[in-house]
C-alpha cells in the first residue's frame, strides 16, 4: 500500500501541481518560487516553509542554514517513506491496545508532523486520505476536542473570545497570512454529538480545514479556523482546572449575537473575498446565524446545509438502487430522527425536492415525512411547538403525538430511516427487525450521528437486524459488513465531507459574494448523479473518499456554474466574471482543478 503510493508519487507530483499559491509553474514539474520574509532557523520553526532536512545545499546557503541541519539532503520521496514507515511502525507497536489509545497515537504522529512541515504533512495526507481522514476528521477529531486542554501543544488557529468584545477589528490584523481563503469557524457548542465543549471545539475547524486542503487543494497559508469563545455551559470543562477557555456560562441574547458580528465585520474587512462555513453551532444559533448572514457575506453552514445535500444526493441514491426512476422519490416515506440544525436541515430540503418534482406546494409535499425529536414523533398536538418544526408536524389522528421510532417504524413501514439525533444506539434491534416490514423492496437507514459512538446504530446490527437487502449509511466510517448470503453489505459514508470543500472552492473560485440555494442545490445534484445505476445497485451510494479531488473538483465547477446561472459571479483572479460565464462544464472543472494547490517543495527566495 505505502508503496503503491510512493511509486506514484512523482507522477502525480509532474501531473497535479500546476499551481502552487498564486503562482504558476513554468512547466507542469518545475514549481514556482515560493517569496519567504525569514531566513535562518526561523524558517526551520515555520511548518509552512520548513522542509526539514530536504533544503537542498544551495538553498541552505542562500537563507542561512548551512550547519543548522545534518549535512545529508534527504529527498521528498525518502522523507515520505520515513514517515510512513514510522506510521505504520507505531501501528505495529500499539496493536492490542484499546482503541482511543491507539486513534490518538496516531493523532499525535500526525500532528506533530503537521506543526513541523506542512508540505509533507499534506502529502501523506492527500495520498493516504482513506486511512488518515479517520484521524484528523471524523471520529477522532471528536476524540481530540474533548481532550483538547492536556493535548494542548501549540495555538493554530484564532481564538476570539467575549473579553474581546470591541477589539476585533485590530485582533485580525495579528494573523500572520496577507490573503486567507477560507475559514471554519466554530463556537464549540454542539461539536458532533459530544455537545457543548467550549473553547476545545477548536480542533473541528481544524479538522475541516485539513479536508479543504486535501480535498479542495486550498493553499494551507490560506486557510483560518476560528474558535469564538463564548463561554461554556459544560460543568465539568468549567470545574477542570486545565481548560483553556472562559471560564464563565456561554453569552445569550443580543450579546452573544454582538460578538457573531463583530467578528464577522473584522473578517470581512480585512478579506472581503473570505467564504466562511459556520460549524458545529447549536441549532438555535446554527439558525439565527443562517438567517441573520446569509444575504450580507458570503458564507453557509455546513451541519444544515452541506448535510441537506449529502443527505438528498443519499435519499435520491436510494430510489435508483431500488431500481425505481428518480421520479419516484415524491412517493419515499422517510422517517428522521433528530429535529436539530441537521435533521431540519436535511427534512426541508428534500420536501423542497419532493414539492419541485410533483409540482406540488411545500405543505402537500411534508405527506411522506415524519419528524421525531428527543419527545417522540412530532405533531400538532405538541404544547410548545418550535416554530422551526412547525411545517412538518403531523396531524396527530395518523400516528399520536410522541409516538416512538419503533411505533412510528411500524405504523409508517418508511422506505428511509434516518438518524441525526446525536443518539448512539437509538436504532434499536426492535426499530431495525421493524424496518424489515418496509414498504421498499431496499430499506435504507442512514445513522448519520457522530462520532462512531454517537451512531443510531452500527453497520453491523443494521445488515443483521434490518436484512441484508438494505442500503446503509452512517456519518462515521464503519467497515463493509460481510453478509452470510456471501456478498459485501456495503458500508457508505454518508458525511457532508463529501460537499463542503466543493462549495467552499466553487464559491471561492466564481468570486459570488453569497451562497444561494441554487449553488447548494446543484452540489448536491452533482453528488447524486456521480455514481453509475450498477454501483447504486449494488447499495454504494457515494464514491470512495480516495477520489475526494476529483469529486470535489465537479462538485465546485456544478456550483460555480449555479452561481453563474444567478447572476452573481464577479471573478477570481485574472479570470473575470465573463471568462467565468462562457466557460463550458468541462472548462470549468479543468479551471477548478488547475486551481488546486499540490503539495510540493518550491525553491524558496528570500526577499526582506
Ligand atoms: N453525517 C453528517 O454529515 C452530519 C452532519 C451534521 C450533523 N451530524 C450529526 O448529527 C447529530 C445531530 O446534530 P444537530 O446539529 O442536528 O444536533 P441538534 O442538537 O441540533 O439536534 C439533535 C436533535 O435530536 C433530537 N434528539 C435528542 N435525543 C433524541 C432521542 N432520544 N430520540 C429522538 N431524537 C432525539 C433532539 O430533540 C434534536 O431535535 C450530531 O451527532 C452530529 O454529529 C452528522
Ligand atoms: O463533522 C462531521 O464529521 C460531520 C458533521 O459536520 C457533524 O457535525 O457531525
Ligand atoms: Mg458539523
Amino acid at each position: 500500500m505505502m508503496w503503491r503510493n510512493i511509486a506514484g508519487f512523482s507522477k502525480a507530483a509532474a501531473a497535479a501541481a500546476r499551481t502552487h499559491g498564486s503562482r504558476r509553474y513554468l512547466s507542469s514539474a518545475i514549481p514556482g518560487p515560493c517569496i519567504v520574509h525569514k531566513r535562518g532557523a526561523d524558517i526551520l520553526h515555520d511548518p509552512w516553509f520548513n522542509k526539514d532536512t530536504g533544503f537542498p545545499l544551495t538553498e541552505r546557503d542562500r537563507l542561512g542554514l548551512r550547519g543548522l541541519l545534518p549535512p545529508r539532503v534527504i529527498s521528498f520521496e525518502q522523507q515520505y517513506a520515513r514517515f510512513i514507515e514510522s506510521f505504520r511502525s507505531l501501528e505495529r507497536n500499539t496493536q492490542g491496545q484499546p482503541d482511543n489509545v491507539v486513534s490518538l497515537a496516531k493523532w499525535r504522529i500526525l500532528n506533530r508532523l503537521h506543526d513541523r512541515n506542512e508540505t509533507l504533512y499534506y502529502r501523506v495526507l492527500i495520498d493516504n486520505i482513506k486511512d488518515f481522514a479517520p484521524i484528523i476528521y471524523t471520529p477522532t477529531v471528536g476524540l481530540v476536542c474533548q481532550n483538547y486542554s492536556g493535548l494542548y501543544r501549540r495555538p493554530r488557529g484564532m481564538y476570539f473570545s467575549a473579553k474581546d468584545k470591541g477589539e476585533m477589528m485590530s485582533m485580525i490584523y495579528n494573523w500572520p497570512a496577507h490573503q486567507v481563503d477560507m475559514i471554519v469557524i466554530t463556537d464549540g457548542s454542539r461539536i458532533l454529538g459530544l455537545g457543548d465543549l467550549g473553547v476545545q471545539g477548536i480542533g473541528i475547524p481544524i479538522g475541516k480545514l485539513d479536508m479543504y486542503v486535501a480535498a479542495a487543494g486550498i493553499n494551507p497559508q490560506r486557510v483560518l479556523p476560528i474558535m469564538l469563545d463564548v463561554g461554556t455551559n459544560n460543568q465539568k470543562l468549567l470545574q477542570n482546572p486545565l481548560y483553556l477557555g472562559l471560564r464563565q456560562p456561554r453569552l445569550e441574547g443580543e450579546e452573544y449575537l454582538e460578538i457573531v458580528d463583530e467578528f464577522m465585520e473584522a473578517a470581512f474587512t480585512r478579506w472581503p473575498k473570505a467564504v466562511v462555513q459556520f460549524e458545529d453551532f447549536q441549532a438555535k444559533w446554527a439558525f439565527e446565524t443562517l438567517d441573520r448572514y446569509r444575504k450580507k457575506f458570503c458564507m453557509f453552514n455546513d451541519d444544515v446545509q452541506g448535510t441537506a445535500g449529502v443527505a438528498l444526493a443519499g435519499l435520491l441514491g436510494t430510489v435508483r438502487a431500488q431500481g425505481r426512476p428518480l421520479s419516484d422519490f415524491v412517493n419515499q416515506k422517510i422517517v428522521v430522527v433528530g429535529a436539530g440544525s441537521a435533521g431540519l436541515g436535511v427534512t426541508k430540503t428534500a420536501v423542497q425536492a419532493v414539492a419541485r418534482m410533483a409540482g406540488i406546494s411545500f405543505a402537500e409535499a411534508t405527506k411522506n415525512f415524519y419528524l421525531i425529536d428527543k419527545d417522540g414523533l412530532v405533531t400538532t398536538e405538541r404544547s410548545k411547538l418550535d416554530p422551526a418544526v412547525v411545517p412538518f408536524a403531523k396531524n396527530p389522528a395518523e400516528i399520536r403525538e410522541g409516538a416512538s421510532i419503533v411505533e412510528v417504524v411500524k405504523t409508517v413501514r418508511p422506505h428511509v430511516l434516518l438518524g441525526l439525533s446525536g443518539v448512539g444506539g437509538i436504532f434499536t434491534e426492535e426499530v431495525l427487525k421493524a424496518m424489515r416490514e418496509s414498504d421498499s423492496c431496499k430499506p435504507a437507514i442512514f445513522a448519520m450521528s457522530n462520532p462512531t459512538l454517537n451512531a443510531e446504530c452500527t453497520a453491523a446490527d443494521a445488515f443483521k437486524h434490518a436484512g441484508e437487502n438494505i442500503v446503509f449509511g452512517s456519518g462515521s466510517p464503519f467497515e463493509n459488513v460481510q453478509l452470510e448470503n456471501g456478498s459485501v453489505g456495503h458500508v457508505n459514508q454518508a458525511n457532508n465531507m463529501y460537499l463542503f470543500p466543493g462549495i467552499g472552492l466553487g464559491t471561492l473560485l466564481s468570486g459570488a459574494r453569497i451562497v444561494t440555494d441554487g449553488m447548494l442545490l446543484a452540489a448536491a445534484e452533482c453528488l447524486a448523479s456521480y455514481m453509475t445505476d450498477e454501483e447504486v445497485q449494488k447499495g454504494i451510494l457515494y464514491p470512495s473518499i480516495n477520489n475526494i479531488r476529483h469529486i470535489t473538483a465537479e462538485v465546485g465547477a456544478a456550483v460555480l456554474r449555479a452561481a453563474v446561472t444567478d447572476d452573481i459571479v464577479e471573478g477570481h483572479g485574472d479570470v473575470g466574471p465573463r471568462d467565468l460565464s462562457h466557460m463550458s462544464k468541462e472548462e470549468t472543472v479543468d479551471y477548478i482543478t488547475r486551481n488546486m494547490w499540490f503539495p510540493i517543495y518550491s525553491p524558496l527566495v528570500h526577499e526582506k
